[in-house]
């Protein structure tokens, strides 16, 4: 069998000039737990659509468990859980859950789905009557009626409180220890982190940064040092303790660093320098900056 759910190969999509997705190849091993993290517009929704079928690519390729999505879709081997998808008025949450495990050649019992999507005291509810968290609860229950073999979720606790968050990902822990393949965005960090066993983070359409939560959380804490050369001498200046980026504009530097302690204090005995500060760059400009490597002037 195919070790892989999900690969994406050179994967693009412009809305006019806003480049959306912007070459993004991924591959996804089967019975992973992978977070998308990136800001609003980092093309998060845009991937996660063309990934199921639901847009067209302007260019590259999707394979989703060995097949197309509409293959794997076809098959009942793909849940899917979407920011904002609308319900048939009228219908109540066992309705709902019956239309989905209809869908679907190995369903799971109606009971299971609504006792892990926290729906039980619900069932006889019309969708339509939901609360903002509860309605995100009965997609998920849609998502999770078919026992897929991959469940993508495109920001599943958007409208969820603090209680119907930690329900949630107690469900999708059991799920995804069931073997099954669970993709995710967030907007963030700490979700990533959390609950991922990998983490792709996406910025303007482009992967920016790859890996295991522990590697994402200490690209997260990176910061910046910025600071005058008094001699204008910009050699060595990677080789400081934790820097990962060297910027030099005339005689600004901008540094980018995982520790920036250690590295103040080693620049501080080697060299002159003054107008020294030191800031944290936020998510997405550390990640921007720590994955264009090297020296730039
Ligand atoms: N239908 C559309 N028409 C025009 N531009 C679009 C469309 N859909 C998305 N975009 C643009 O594409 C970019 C990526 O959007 P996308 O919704 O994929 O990002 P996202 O990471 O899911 O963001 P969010 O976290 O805000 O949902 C944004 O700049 C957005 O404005």
């Amino acid at each position: 069998m195919d070790d892989e759910a999900v690969r994406l190969a050179g994967l693009t999509r412009h809305y006019g000039p806003v480049r959306a997705v912007d070459g993004i190849d991924l591959s996804i091993a089967r019975g992973s737990t992978v977070a998308l993290l990136g800001p609003n517009g980092a093309g998060k929704t845009t991937t996660i659509s063309i990934l199921l079928g639901l847009a067209p690519a302007d260019a590259g390729t999707v394979s989703l468990l060995g097949g197309t999505p509409a293959e794997a879709v076809r098959a009942g081997l793909v849940g899917a859980m979407l920011q904002g998808a609308g319900f048939v008025p009228g219908a109540t949450v066992t309705d709902l859950v019956e239309l989905a495990r209809a869908l679907y050649p190995h369903p799971l019992d109606a009971d299971r789905i609504l006792r892990l999507a926290g729906l039980t005291g619900l069932a006889t509810r019309r969708v339509d009557r939901l609360s903002g968290g509860e309605a995100q609860r009965a997609r998920f229950a849609f998502a999770l009626a078919g026992q897929p073999d991959l469940l993508v979720l495109d920001e599943p606790t958007a409208a969820l409180d603090v209680e119907g968050r930690e329900a949630f990902w107690t469900a999708i822990r059991r799920y995804a220890d069931d073997g099954h393949t669970v993709l995710f965005s967030t907007h963030h960090l700490h979700e990533a982190d959390e609950y991922a066993d990998r983490v792709v983070v996406l910025a303007a359409g482009r992967v920016v940064a790859d890996g295991t939560p522990a590697q994402v959380r200490a690209l997260a804490g990176a910061r910046t040092v910025t600071f005058d050369l008094a001699d204008g001498a910009v050699d060595g200046l990677e080789q400081l303790p934790a820097v990962r980026s060297v910027r030099v504009r005339g005689d600004r530097v901008v540094l980018i660093t995982e520790d920036a302690d250690a590295t103040v204090l080693a620049l501080a005995a080697g060299r002159g320098f003054r107008g020294l500060e030191v800031a944290a760059p936020g998510l997405e400009a550390a990640f921007r900056a720590l994955t264009s490597t090297g020296t730039e002037h």
